[in-house]
Parts: C-alpha cells; structure tokens; sequence
C-alpha cells in the first residue's frame, strides 16, 4: 500500500505513470521468479520448506535497502522538515537548480497547507478516552467520532473525494474481479484440465507473458494515457476471456488418468486446447497492459494529501478482497456451473468494467497530482465541456508531451512558464494529447 504513494508522491508528473507502474513490474517478475523457484522444488520431498523459504529471501534484501530510503519531500513538508526535503528533492533530481528546486518547495508546501491543517484538527480530537475495558462505551464513542470526524468521515462526506474513492476502489475490483489471478494461482489446473501435458511449462509461460507486457505498459502509460490505455486493453480481455470460454465448450475435461495417457502421446489434445492457450495469453497480455498497471496508477495519484494514505488503503484493501473472493470461489464455480460458465462470467465483469472506466474515469496523464484533484473537483467529470484543467503550479513537471524527453531543468522553467501564461500560449498544448479533462465522452479516443 505505501509503495505506490511513496513512488506518486517523488516522482515528477510527466514520468509518474512510469514509475508508479515499475513496481508492477516487479511484482510480476517477482511473481515469475515464484514458479521458477516452485518448479525447481516441485519434485525434491518437502520442497515446499525451499519454495516458501526462498521468499524470505527479497524481504530481507528490501528491509535492508528501506533504511537507506529518504521520507518524500511531501511528507518531509508536511512536517515542517524544509531543509531533509531540499536535500531529497536534490537527491531525487541532481540536475535541478537551485531556483527550480525552491519552486518545487514552495509548491509543495502550498499543497500540503490543506493536509496540516486537518493533522491539526486531528490531534485535537485525538488523546481522548484511555482505553480501559471499563470504559469500553465511551472509548467506542471516540472511536466512532473519529470514523465521523476524522480522515475517513471526510473522505467519506466530501463528494469530490466519494468520486475519486469510487474510482480508486473500483478499478482495483475490477482489476482483480476480472480473474486474472484464477489464472495466474490455477493456470496449470485449467491447461490440464484442458488435455495438454506440461501443464506447470505453460503456466510459466503465462506468467512470463504478464510481466514482459508489464514492461512494454511503462512506455505506454504516460504517452498514451491510462484511460485510453484501459479502455482498449478492456476490449482485449473481454475478448480472451469470452475466447477461453467459449473453447471450454468444446474441451471434453480430463480426469487425471486421462491426462496422462495423453501426455504419454497415447492420444491428442484437443486442437481447441490451444486455442484455450492463445485466449489465455491474449487475456493476460491485455491486462499487464492496462488494468494490471492503471488501477495502481490510478489510486496513487486521484486523491488529495489528506486522504492519500486512507484511500489508497481502502483501495488496496478491495483489491485484496476481490483477489480472495474471486481465487477462492473460482473451483466451486468451475465444478458449479462449468469452467465455461465461469470465464463467461468473468468476461461479463471485463465488459462491467469497460463501461466503468468509461462512465467514471477521466484521463489523469500529465497532470500534477494538484492538478488530478482539480480534474475530480470539476463538476462535470470525464463527460462535460469545461475547459482542460488549469495552468500547472509549477511545483511539478506538468506537460504531457507524446514523444518528447525533456531534463528536469528544462520541465521546471517550463513549468514557470506556463504558470505566468495563460492556457491558449503555451508553446505545447497540442489538442490530440490533451487530457481528457472534463470533456472525455465527446473527445476520448474511443
Ligand atoms: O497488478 C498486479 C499484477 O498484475 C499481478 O500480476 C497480480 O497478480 C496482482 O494481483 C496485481 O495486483
């Protein structure tokens, strides 16, 4: 939960979606690393003492390297803590001048004014009832006062915040409601299911699928936008998950002996066993490149500093909910209404979450986190006509130049720039790549 936040909050806005997606990177190379591990051990007796074992192995590694990581400037400010965040933000961009690096300073700390002033609040409140079983009632009371008043009763009340919750935690729902990990926890039961041998190979291969489409998403996530990027990779898995069911039709299910014979060579699978391979990949390709990505993307950049850390809590605890649910009923489901039924319904979900992402997601790329807030703050959403969002505060890198690489140096004069001109001058407002700010049903790509 705290790493996407972390990685949103150092990250300057032209490369955020980038950055915040190479940890999905990570996960999914951590994840193939997982089965190649689980394969070694697979035949040793007790292998699963390694395969659990080895885990520990990364955990230590980033327990060390944490120590040597710096709090961000954010937060660094929002503590009043000026000079540790001079120094991150010249660690994070050595090329940086002095002036930039100041401005950056003086537009974070405007951000973060809001944020402190709720701590202030919170602490107030806080120090209430000790908490004595006696006195259970009353430290109830503080507690439901607290939900009220504090973090999560803003949340909760503001409706430009329900908004930004909404779709936060409802890209992660579908994220993981589209079933993407009955794939990933059981694809070597279904490809043996299906009839062909070497289930774990072709297991491996799905996951290898997943974390090299992951990598090909850095590029596209910040040039393409993650709403454009989402509702096309949507299409992509709708159509390898109706593939998938569609071939279980067709697949007369193995039991155990039967799988044998047939990887003895004794008799064939069924060509529409490949055909279920080749839907499987296309499902797993489209979700590393969009949803698998975007919903993390996403949840780190939508909400305001005072309810970062809550809402990407809550939105990181659907995403684990929905992974739970979806994982542990996918083999009642199976034997309940058929592997075929199951897939229909998990592309029925994918085609839920098209018209989500459609109805409620506007295009966050480019913008500085300030600028995301504005974007949800704005009555009309993705489907009215007001203007694209304000000039950039200058705090952050805010253009979204398709193609361009530019240093920091030049991203932050830039930013001064635009801050003084109107909208209309600056140099690189190209139409096409605007953000789909507010008017993103007559304008978005789709
Ligand atoms: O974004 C990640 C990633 O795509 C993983 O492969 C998946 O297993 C996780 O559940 C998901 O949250």
């Amino acid at each position: 939960m705290t790493l996407p936040i972390y990685l949103a909050e150092i990250s300057p806005a032209k490369f955020r979606g980038r950055i915040v997606a190479s940890l999905v990177v990570l996960i999914t190379g951590g994840q193939v690393l997982a089965y190649i591990v689980d394969a070694i051990f697979f035949p040793v007796t007790k292998g699963w003492r390694w395969m659990f074992g080895f885990g520990a192995v990364p955990a230590v590694v980033q327990l060390l390297l944490s120590f040597s990581l710096p709090e961000s400037p954010r937060f660094q400010l929002r503590h009043d803590r000026v000079a540790s965040a001079r120094k991150t933000i010249r660690l994070l961009n050595p090329t940086l001048s002095h002036g930039a690096v100041q401005r950056r300073i003086e537009s974070i700390q405007a951000e973060v004014q809001g944020a402190k002033e709720s701590d202030r609040a919170d602490e107030a409140r806080e120090g209430g009832v000790p908490l004595s079983l006696a006195k259970w009632k009353d430290w109830l009371q503080d507690w439901r006062n607290d939900i009220q008043e504090g973090r999560l009763g803003r949340l909760w009340r503001d409706r430009v915040s329900r908004r930004t919750l909404l779709v936060a935690a409802g890209l992660q729902f579908f994220q993981q409601a589209t079933g993407f990990n009955t794939l990933m926890y059981y694809s070597a039961k279904i490809i043996q299911l299906s009839g062909l041998g070497q289930p774990v190979a072709f297991a491996i291969f799905v996951a290898l699928s997943n974390f090299l489409s992951t990598i090909v998403a850095l590029r596209l996530i910040d040039r393409m936008g993650r709403r454009a990027l989402l509702l096309r990779t949507l299409i992509g898995m709708l159509f390898g998950m109706s593939l998938l069911a569609f071939s279980f039709v067709f697949i007369h299910l193995r039991a155990d002996d039967a799988v044998q014979a047939a990887a003895a060579g004794q008799s064939g699978p069924s060509p529409w066993a490949f055909v279920a391979i080749l839907a499987m990949n296309i499902f797993c390709i489209s979700f590393a490149l969009g949803i698998g990505n975007c919903a993390w993307v996403v949840q780190s950049e939508v909400f305001n500093q005072d309810q970062r850390a809550v809402g990407n809590g809550i939105a990181t605890a659907v995403n684990w909910s929905a992974n739970l649910l979806i994982s542990s009923t996918f083999l009642h489901l199976a034997s309940a209404i058929t592997p075929a039924g199951t897939f229909a319904l998990y592309s029925v979900i994918s085609l839920a979450g098209w018209i989500f992402t459609w109805r409620y997601l506007p295009e966050t790329k480019g913008l500085s986190l300030d600028e995301v807030r504005e974007l949800f703050e704005r009555e009309v959403g993705v489907h009215g006509t007001t203007a694209a969002p304000s000039a950039p505060t200058g705090g952050e890198a805010s253009y979204h130049v398709v193609g361009e690489e530019t240093s920091e140096e030049e991203e932050e004069e830039r930013g001064t720039e635009a801050t003084a001109a109107p909208k209309e001058n600056r140099p690189e407002s190209h139409e096409a790549d605007k953000p789909i700010a507010g008017g993103g049903r007559d304008a978005h790509p789709d």
